[in-house]
């Protein structure tokens, strides 16, 4: 396991990575050419530059997060053979730069929802939340101002602001694409890739839906053991492979974790670790990533990952805002660098145990 941090890019994030670099037992960054609209065929130069960038301060490019599959795939629309032709020519270039590790996913118009960026928990800390009965009194373009307006100026990864100028139209783009729909366009996308995947060794690793059920009546496929399952079954290439979110995953409590990633054995390609409290059905906030501060064991998911052989890049998913640290919501420092460091103690623990 090759534990790292993801890093948006010079510009785009207010960690550096020379702050990266002094996280000990943290070698590699996880990051993306955040200017890149998705369907768009990534330019050579930007990609030898941030790795130049990564590779300047010692650090190195573990994968990206994310190649961004577009809309226009996902509903399979005229464009998307010109699409996916531009995302294999990215995939290429990738793998001739040694990154061989893609984290994207298939989830309509939005990437992520959430009610509250910014809810202060009692010992003053902030964190993302979810509530979804908040979430049903609001228009999907106001969630988008709302997002926007408490970014904190940043832009957040998934919601930017040229897409959700068309939210409307995005919406009206999804109308006839069902479950099975949306089902049938990722099979045949990742049906596209995986000659090129297989051939240039790149590894594909889809993210779990976040949260794991259909937002403003949006389809949604990625979101417990048996769609997984289903996944890696239909498309049985080893480089199909899962972004295995703890939080987005516990969103529903009966995901159970350490089963779903014993049942992925061999398809897990990267690991995201969070940890959230419940307070209701469909209620949760995200939390340290110490157990005892949310719902999940980390120790027994930490396990199943060490007995499953897995042995790709982690990282400490959001984190909370603490000690007056101003960053994008979730994506601060402090408190990610803490959540590693927990996660390293855990590891050593289990190796050695
Ligand atoms: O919630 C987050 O910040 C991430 O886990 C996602 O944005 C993730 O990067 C994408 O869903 C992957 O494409
Ligand atoms: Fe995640």
């Amino acid at each position: 396991m090759k534990m790292s941090l993801r890093w948006f890019g010079k510009g785009h994030d207010s960690i550096s990575l020379e702050q990266i670099r002094q996280i000990p037992g943290v070698e590699g960054v996880i990051t993306t050419l955040y200017d890149q609209a998705p369907g768009a065929d990534w330019p050579l130069e930007k990609i030898q530059k941030i790795k130049k960038d990564v590779a300047d301060s010692g650090l190195s490019i573990y994968g990206m997060e994310s190649v961004n599959v577009s809309d226009e795939i996902k509903v399979a629309h005229g464009e998307r053979d010109k699409h996916i032709e531009n995302y294999i020519s990215t995939l290429k270039k990738l793998s001739n730069e040694g990154i061989n590790m893609v984290c994207y996913n298939f989830m309509p118009v939005f990437d992520w929802t959430r009610s509250e960026l910014a809810k202060v928990r009692p010992d003053g800390s902030t964190v993302l939340a979810y509530d979804q009965e908040k979430v049903d009194k609001i228009q999907p373009k106001e969630m988008f101002h709302r997002i926007d307006g408490d970014s904190n100026g940043f832009m957040m990864p998934g919601w930017e602001p040229e897409r959700m100028s068309k939210v409307e139209e995005l919406f009206a783009l999804y109308e006839g694409t069902d479950n099975e729909a949306l089902f049938q366009n990722l099979k045949y996308f990742l049906n596209a890739i995986m000659p090129t995947c297989e051939q240039y060794g790149v590894k594909m690793a889809i993210h779990i839906d976040d949260p794991v059920w259909s937002v403003f009546g949006l389809p949604r496929i990625i979101k417990n053991k048996m769609d997984l399952q289903r996944l890696i079954t239909e498309v049985p290439s080893p480089y199909n492979g899962i972004t295995l979110c703890t939080g987005s995953l516990s969103s529903r409590p009966d995901n159970n974790i350490p089963d779903i990633i014993r049942s992925l054995k061999g398809r897990i390609h990267f690991a995201h670790m969070r940890n959230t409290k419940h307070t209701a059905p469909g209620v949760f906030e995200e939390s340290a990533h110490l157990s005892s501060d949310g719902s999940l064991d980390m120790y027994e998911i930490m396990k199943a990952f060490v007995e499953v052989g897995f042995d790709g890049p982690i990282r400490p998913d959001h984190g909370r805002a603490i000690w007056g640290e101003v960053a994008m919501p979730g994506y601060g420092l402090y408190d990610r660098a803490l959540g590693s460091q927990y996660l390293l103690g855990l590891l050593e623990a289990i190796r050695k145990g």
